[in-house]
Formats: structure tokens, C-alpha cells, sequence
């Protein structure tokens, strides 16, 4: 017999982070649904807010913290025996007001590369690793900038901080391309820095990269996620971006937000278009497009994951 489709509750969660990039977390207590284990803050959405009315309420409730900055980040679905959730995260990184906790075990802050704390409500295992995506991406151009050139910039920005670099280097000739991607690994990994490559696969594995970057017309090709630890895809539309999540892939890029020297006289997306497009999506978006790490904090605030860059990111 088949059963009826569930009603889906929506809750509201939150990523509460400090400067360190360390974020919250609490451990349920123990007369609830998964006792003892952790899960971001917030609650179910009372009928009539909107998923941020529920998420100021709840972080009130629970925390007595004043919510001053929420950004939307990403929206998952999960079933449980007892219920299908849908949960929308948010970014919290300013708010007012000392933390008193009223309804969890105990409070954790935590880095998502360094937990020590578990386990984790079975939904959130995807939301990890979404927050070990690092904020900014550097996208290579050693096929115009010259190649030492691009190694010494790589240099600065690791030294920097810079924790993600996409290679795409296409125009290199091989033997080139070969040795540069060697030591753009070699630095990136010395410094705890993720190397995804783009569109080849091949490389990616014989230099040891993290993972694969996919071009539009390469994600429109496949019909599975390719098998690395990180895999994500440049899109343009609502359509690439739904077929980034169904796939599965970890990341997604979408842009141009704002005009570009390399499509030079195309007016840019802009941030309420990029915002609407990257609505209740389960994967991190980085916005892409003529930004610099000052557009951080206006691409957060539209949904974004982060940001993605050439130009402004290698100085
Ligand atoms: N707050 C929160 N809830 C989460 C997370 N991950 C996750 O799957 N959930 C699920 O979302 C729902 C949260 O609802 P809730 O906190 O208002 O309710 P509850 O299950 O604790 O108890 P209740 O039904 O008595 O209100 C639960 O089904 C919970 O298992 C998370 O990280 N934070």
C-alpha cells in the first residue's frame, strides 16, 4: 500500500559564528526526538513567519540572543521516521546580548574541520561539509599572467589566507600545464589550502587535487556526480544550479554579479537576481563576477556561500 506524502515542517536553523570562524552548536536534551546529540540552534516555523521570523523568535527563546545580522544560506530536506524537515540554515554572525541557554544538554562552539563533539542530528552531515568549504575561491590565470608570476601570487594569497584555488588552465600547453598544476598543489596543500581542478579529471587525480571543477556544458553532459572528495559546477541559471544540487555536487559558482574585464560591455547579474536564483538551494553558491573580498559581506547577505574570483583575488 502506498502511503500518503508527508507534510513537510519547516524549521529554521542557525549558524551562529564568531570571527575565528568557529560556529554553535547544542546538544539535545534528553526527553526529545535524538537525545544527546547536537544540532544547530532554532526550531520549527510557527504558521505565519517566514523562516527568519522563526529563526529571531526561536534564538530568543532558546538563547535570549538578539538577532542584529541573519544571511540565508541553504535549505535541505530529510526524512525522519518522524517527521520530513526542511531545514533553513542561516549565517548569524552578529548579534546582541550574553548566551543563556534554555532548552539544550550543553552549548559547543566549534570549527567544522576540528569537531569534538557527536554525534551530529543525521541531516546535518551535508552541512558540515558545507561549512568546511572555504569563503573565497582564487581561479587561476597563469596562462595570461605568466606562470611565475601566478606561482608568486598563489604565494601571497596563501600566506594570506586563501584556503581554495580552482586551476583552469586550459590555454597552457601540456607539459606546462602539467608542472604548474604540480606546484600549485604542492603550495596549496602545504599551506591546508583545497585544489579543485578545472574539467580534467585526469589531472586532477595524477597531481593529487581535491577535487573537480565542472564547466556549464560539462554538467549538462553528466548524468552522476563524479567520484571526488569535492566536486562543483559554474552555472548561469536556475536550471544549472537545480542540476548541481540533484547531482549532488558540494558547490556551486553562478555569476557574472558585476561587470567583468573578461565580458567586457555585459551589465551583471546583480545582487537581487543573483539572491532570487540561489533561493532554497541545498548546495553553497559562490558568487563570480568582478568581485572583490570587500562584496563578501553584500554576496553573503544576498545567500551566497562566499565568493569566487581572478583578478581580485591574486592582487
Ligand atoms: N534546531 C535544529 N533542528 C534540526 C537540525 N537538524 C535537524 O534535522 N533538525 C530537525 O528539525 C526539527 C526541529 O524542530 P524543533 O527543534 O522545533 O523540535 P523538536 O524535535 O526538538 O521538538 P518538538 O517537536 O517538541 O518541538 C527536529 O525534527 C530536528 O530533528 C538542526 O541542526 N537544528
Amino acid at each position: 500500500m502506498s502511503q500518503a506524502p508527508r507534510k513537510i515542517v519547516h524549521v529554521a536553523a542557525a549558524v551562529i559564528t564568531r570571527p575565528d570562524g568557529s560556529f554553535l552548536l547544542g546538544q539535545r536534551a534528553p526527553d526529545t526526538f535524538y537525545p544527546g546529540y547536537w544540532e544547530f540552534p532554532g526550531g520549527k516555523v510557527e504558521p505565519g513567519e517566514t523562516p527568519r521570523d522563526a529563526l529571531v523568535r526561536e534564538l530568543d527563546e532558546e538563547l535570549g540572543m538578539k538577532v542584529d545580522v541573519a544571511w540565508p544560506w541553504i535549505v535541505r530536506e530529510h526524512e525522519y521516521e518522524h517527521a520530513h524537515v526542511s531545514l533553513h540554515f542561516f549565517e548569524v554572525p552578529a548579534w546582541r546580548g550574553d548566551i543563556h541557554d534554555k532548552v539544550h544538554s550543553a552549548l559547543a562552539w566549534q570549527h567544522a574541520d576540528a569537531m569534538d563533539v557527536g554525534p551530529m542530528l543525521p541531516a546535518n552531515g551535508p552541512i558540515l561539509k558545507a561549512l568546511r568549504l572555504p569563503r573565497t575561491m582564487g581561479i587561476t590565470h597563469a596562462a595570461e599572467a605568466g606562470v611565475n608570476a601566478q606561482l608568486a601570487q598563489l604565494d601571497e594569497a596563501l600566506a594570506g589566507g586563501l584556503k581554495l584555488v580552482q586551476l583552469r588552465e586550459a590555454a597552457l600547453p601540456t607539459a606546462e600545464r602539467e608542472a604548474f598544476a604540480h606546484a600549485v598543489v604542492g603550495r596549496c596543500h602545504a599551506a591546508g589550502a583545497l585544489v579543485v581542478v578545472n574539467d580534467d579529471a585526469a589531472l586532477a587525480r595524477s597531481i593529487g587535487a581535491d577535487g573537480l571543477h565542472l564547466p556549464a556544458r560539462r554538467l549538462a553532459e553528466i548524468g552522476a556526480r563524479p567520484d571526488f572528495e569535492w566536486v562543483g559546477a559554474s552555472c548561469h541559471n536556475r536550471a544549472e544550479l537545480e542540476k548541481a544540487a540533484a547531482l549532488g555536487l558540494d558547490y556551486a559558482l553562478l555569476g557574472a554579479v558585476k561587470p567583468t574585464q573578461s565580458h567586457p560591455g555585459q551589465a551583471g547579474l546583480g545582487w537581487d537576481a543573483f539572491g532570487k536564483l540561489v533561493e532554497r538551494l541545498p548546495l553553497p553558491v559562490l558568487a563570480l563576477g568582478g568581485l572583490t573580498p570587500n562584496d563578501l559581506s553584500d554576496a553573503k547577505a544576498a545567500g551566497a556561500h562566499g565568493i569566487a574570483g581572478i583578478r581580485a583575488i591574486w592582487g
